[in-house]
């Protein structure tokens, strides 16, 4: 999509990867929103006999994108939401020490989802800022089903991208 927009001389001022994810206690709470202040990939590397090196321990590039602070202050208070890293995982986590271990590699990380750093990814190449907004539907830790809330996530969510146009247009003013 972001290199049909831009062959179409249409590119995108800003991509917004959002849904629902797990949020770390006691920071994040069921039914809250996360908007990134960094979007992480959480298990991009290598373990080694050291512990877990990162892509970008190891040289090959970067495990981190920042979004425009300019904008998730004003679009976290607009929502209401709280800020911190979303890390992305390639396996939901699901037990207390996978848990931990997230904690103690990233102690800003409010929740994890699956698909945040992708986007960046894809977002960077063409230049584009992005955005990740997260509705948190389960707790980060034991897996345990019956305790996923994903209709409240998924209604917190729509209530929260109600508020977020009038914030993106008034930042998409002020940056031209
Ligand atoms: O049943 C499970 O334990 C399980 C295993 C793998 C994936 C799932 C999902 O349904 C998650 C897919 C979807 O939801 C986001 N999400 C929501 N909570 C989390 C989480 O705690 N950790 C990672 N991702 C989460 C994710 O971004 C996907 O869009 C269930």
């Amino acid at each position: 999509m972001l290199t049909a927009a831009a062959l179409e001389g249409t590119p995108y001022d800003l991509v917004v990867s959002a849904g629902i994810g797990g949020g770390f206690l006691p920071g994040a709470s069921v039914g809250s929103l996360v908007v990134a202040d960094e979007i992480v990939a959480a298990d991009l590397g290598a373990e080694t006999d050291d512990g877990f090196l990162s892509v970008t321990e190891l040289g090959f590039g970067t495990v981190s994108h920042k979004p425009p602070e300019d904008l998730v202050r004003p679009v976290a208070d607009a929502l209401g939401a709280r800020t911190g890293a979303v890390l992305t995982v390639s396996t939901v986590t699901g037990t207390a020490e996978r848990a931990a271990v997230l904690r103690e590699r990233h102690p800003t990380a409010l929740a994890e989802a699956m698909e945040g750093f992708g986007v960046a990814e894809a977002a960077a190449v063409h230049g584009v800022p992005v955005l990740e907004v997260r509705a948190i539907s389960n707790p980060v830790g034991p897996r345990d089903r019956a305790a996923w809330r994903i209709p409240d996530a998924l209604a917190a969510l729509t209530e929260g991208f109600g508020k977020l146009v009038p914030v993106l247009e008034s930042w998409n003013r002020h940056d031209q």
